[in-house]
């Protein structure tokens, strides 16, 4: 749902009111980049000597700035076009509170223009919001500030249908040169660093002319030379100071761009990791990142030293000829024009190579994952093969990157050799008709032959720039996506409440669910062919373990995922201990809940570190119980290491039972009220299966307890049995009730020899 924060096809209005609005978006534009509480204290400032406007007065600079500024529909375009209003009204001597809110769905945070407490025009959902801070009009005693706005200014994200990833994503520079935000101290060093030894450089040729002049009374050691040697010596000093601060400060970028990339991977809603390969990400975490370091060197380096030697020497040029300088500089502008043009092409050939990258390692990664069964089936040719096709294609992007690459010195070259020879033939010709002397026209060489290192240092910045922002544009489009707390949504939201929902419980009322996200709006009835759970109702109580069975596919585990708020559902309601379950946050939920996932994955580490993930408040002597509880005590029994024996990477160091278990323990330790276990005993002997239904009941004891599973032998004496299949549940009671009245329950029972009255 795309909330019309302004409106989309604002009134018409003067062209007096558009270049207000226009004043007032380049007034305001600093503000944005401000804290919340910053721009808070600006405008009361700015409001509070004028007196209020009208309703209609704000809504002409609302359509004006609305007409000038194109979109609105996220966090960033609300902000800009409510702080261009404020100012707006400023400028015409009247002011306004200007707030921002949470919103409940779908949008995190919002801003607002008021008149008089009343949001300017603005439809009926804006009073759903929960106000962050407003600016009143009248006094500063007036202010109401309930907080800051949380998570920062953190980027937009957006919902709408618009915003489905292009293909190529594009990043500017300058969305690549705020990754340097936090070094600014440093950055100023290097750019007087690079000042300074471009002064030293361009001081250099005239040094020299004297020193050839001073010769012809014979070689003498004077202060020319002197200088010379000194400034020649320090602008090495202060070059490389310069190059090992810039790559301070790329290092400082890579591991920002990594950092950030990881905490909002951490974070993305688990149905993003649906279509997408870990592969993939983790190649824009490690090869991505590290492209950005080479941009910035190259850029910084171009745009310091190498631009003020450029700019020092026009001038130097300029004043020599003015025509000569125009002349050569229409060669270079036409070079650069060129090179532009190909850093564009460069940046898209680099995506590619990227993307090509992520898809190698996804497959290498995959089988590294699979190599057991790719072994045993005798497959290993075949996956090699694979590999060895997709590296080969990344090899030709990769030739094809350096074709283009390659062509940008030559180009750079050539452009710069017939600059010279368009110097000195219109140079020459100058001398001959008398508009220049020959000492000139060798000065003005001298000068450009000077330019023309950083000239090429500049068009090789373009270069490695565009490959750069091909590797950036990788990482934004990950760091574009919306994290899972963008959907959260607060306490208010608690809608219908449910009698029958009480504390410890989880209540499914007539829960829809489908993996393929439902346009807005679209009619649940009509797409029920997409839906895996179909109205979908059950309850599980405290002290009582609850059973979810049916045949493979039938939904099972999605009942659980939607416990957890790994996905949101269709249609109907989740109560969670009494609750809505979207009431929560999902760090309070999850705390309510321990989820033992279907393969019982176990983390790289120790044993302890897999007791102890999210509990860290469980003594050694715990530990030891639990795993004796659930069969496990000899794993410590035979490692010196106890409980800080090392578990291979995903537990391949133990067998899937023993992981099975492992995963239980780690319930059993655990301070949650409800425990969701989804086939925990697939690969367990009759002998542990005991064991283990022995510490479920344990568990049942003093949570809610819902088990999904296939084996009915473990789940026979629940307390209640729910029969799922093909997303609807067909049946409820106990063992001996389903025996008796669903005929799938029945059938299931006999397949496996349980289809005895107990
Ligand atoms: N992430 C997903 N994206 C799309 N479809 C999915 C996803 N996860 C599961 N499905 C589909 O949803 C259906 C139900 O899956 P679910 O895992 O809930 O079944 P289940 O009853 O637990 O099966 P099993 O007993 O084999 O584990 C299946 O048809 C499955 O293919």
């Amino acid at each position: 749902m795309n909330i019309p924060l302004f409106p989309e096809q604002p009134e018409e209005v003067s062209t007096g009111a558009i270049w207000l609005a226009r004043l007032a978006l380049l007034l305001s534009a600093p503000l944005n980049w401000l804290s919340p509480r910053m721009m808070e204290k600006i405008l009361s400032r700015l409001v509070r000597k004028y007196p209020p406007a009208t309703e209609e007065e704000v809504k002409v600079i609302r359509d004006a700035v609305c007409t000038v500024s194109r979109r609105c529909r996220s966090q960033e375009g609300c902000l800009r076009r409510s702080l261009a209003v404020a100012v707006g009204t400023w400028l015409k001597r009247r002011s306004v509170s200007w707030c921002t809110g949470y919103a409940l769905e779908p949008f995190r945070a919002h801003a607002w223009v008021e008149v008089n407490n009343n949001p300017v025009g603005e439809p009926e959902e804006v009073r759903s919001y929960s106000k962050v801070i407003s600016v009143t009009n009248t006094s500063e005693n007036e202010e109401k500030s309930q907080g800051e706005l949380e998570s920062n200014n953190s980027k937009p994200n957006e919902l709408g249908q618009e915003d489905q990833p292009v293909h190529i994503p594009r990043a500017s520079i300058r969305q690549l040169f705020a990754l340097t935000k936090g070094h600014n101290l440093e950055f100023s060093l290097v750019l007087i660093l690079g000042i300074l030894s471009a002064a030293l450089t361009l001081l250099q040729p005239n040094l020299v002319a004297d020193i050839v002049e001073q010769s012809n009374t014979g070689f003498t050691i004077s202060s020319s030379l002197v200088f010379l040697i000194l400034s020649l010596t320090t602008a090495m000093v202060l070059t490389t100071i310069q190059y090992y601060m810039l790559q301070k400060i790329g290092e400082g970028v890579v591991y920002e761009a990594r950092t950030n990339l990881i905490s909002h991977l951490f974070r993305l809603p688990i149905f993003e990791f649906d279509n997408r390969s870990v592969g993939d990400m983790l190649s824009r975490i490690s090869g991505d990142s590290s492209r950005l370091r080479m941009a910035l060197i190259q850029g910084t380096i171009a745009l310091t030293s190498g631009s003020f030697i450029v700019v020092g020497a026009a001038i130097g040029l300029a004043l020599k000829d003015s025509f000569l300088f125009l002349t050569a500089l229409a060669t270079i502008l036409l070079s650069f024009i060129g090179i532009l043009f190909m850093s564009n092409i460069i940046q898209k050939a680099s995506f590619r190579v990227q993307k090509e990258l992520g898809k190698l390692s996804e497959l290498v990664e995959r089988d590294l994952h699979a190599i057991r069964t790719i072994r045993s089936t005798n497959a290993t040719s075949i996956e090699e093969e694979k590999a060895t096709q997709q590296a080969e294609h990344l090899r030709k992007l990769g030739i094809r990157l350096a074709k283009i690459q390659s062509f940008m010195t030559p180009i750079s070259n050539m452009s710069i050799q017939i600059c010279g020879l368009i110097v000195l033939g219109i140079g020459g010709y100058r001398v001959s008709m008398g508009y220049m002397t020959i000492e000139d026209l060798i000065a003005f060489a001298l000068l450009l032959y000077i330019m023309i290192g950083p000239v090429g240092q500049i068009f090789g910045a373009f270069s490695g720039i565009g490959e750069s922002l091909g590797a950036f544009a990788r990482i934004r489009e990950l760091l574009d996506l919306a994290i899972e707390s963008d959907y959260d949504t607060n306490t208010k939201v608690t809608t219908i409440s449910n009698p029958s929902a009480r504390k410890g419980m989880v209540v499914f009322e007539k829960v829809s669910f489908g993996y393929k996200k439902l346009e807005f709006g679209a009619d649940i009835a009509q797409k029920e062919a997409e839906m895996i759970l179909k109205e979908v109702s059950l309850s599980a109580e405290y002290g009582k373990r609850t059973a979810i069975v049916g045949p493979s596919g039938a939904g099972k585990s999605t009942v659980l995922q939607l416990i957890e708020r790994f996905y949101d559902p269709d249609g109907g309601y989740i109560y969670v201990d009494g609750k809505d379950h979207r009431s929560y946050s999902r760090e309070e939920l999850r705390n309510l809940i321990t989820y033992v996932e279907q393969n019982a994955p176990v983390l790289p580490g120790t044993l302890r570190d897999n007791l102890l993930i999210g509990n860290t408040d469980v003594s050694d002597q715990e530990c030891y119980d639990v795993l004796k509880e659930v069969n496990l005590n000899y794993l410590i029994e035979r490692s010196p290491d106890k409980l800080d024996m090392k578990i291979g990477d995903s537990g391949m160091t133990l067998s899937g039972g023993e992981r099975q278990r492992l995963a239980l323990a780690r319930s059993l330790l655990s301070n949650s009220k409800i425990v969701l276990l989804d086939e925990l005993t697939s690969n367990l002997d009759s002998l542990n299966e005991v064991v283990m239904k022995k510490a479920v009941d344990k568990l049942r004891e003093s949570k809610t307890v819902i088990v999904v599973a296939h084996r009915l032998s473990t789940i026979v004496d629940s307390d209640i049995i729910y029969v799922l299949e093909h997303g609807r549940i067909v049946g409820s009671g106990n063992h001996n009730e389903l025996l008796d009245k669903v005929p799938l329950y029945r059938e299931l029972a006999k397949e496996q020899f349980l289809d005895k009255v107990i």
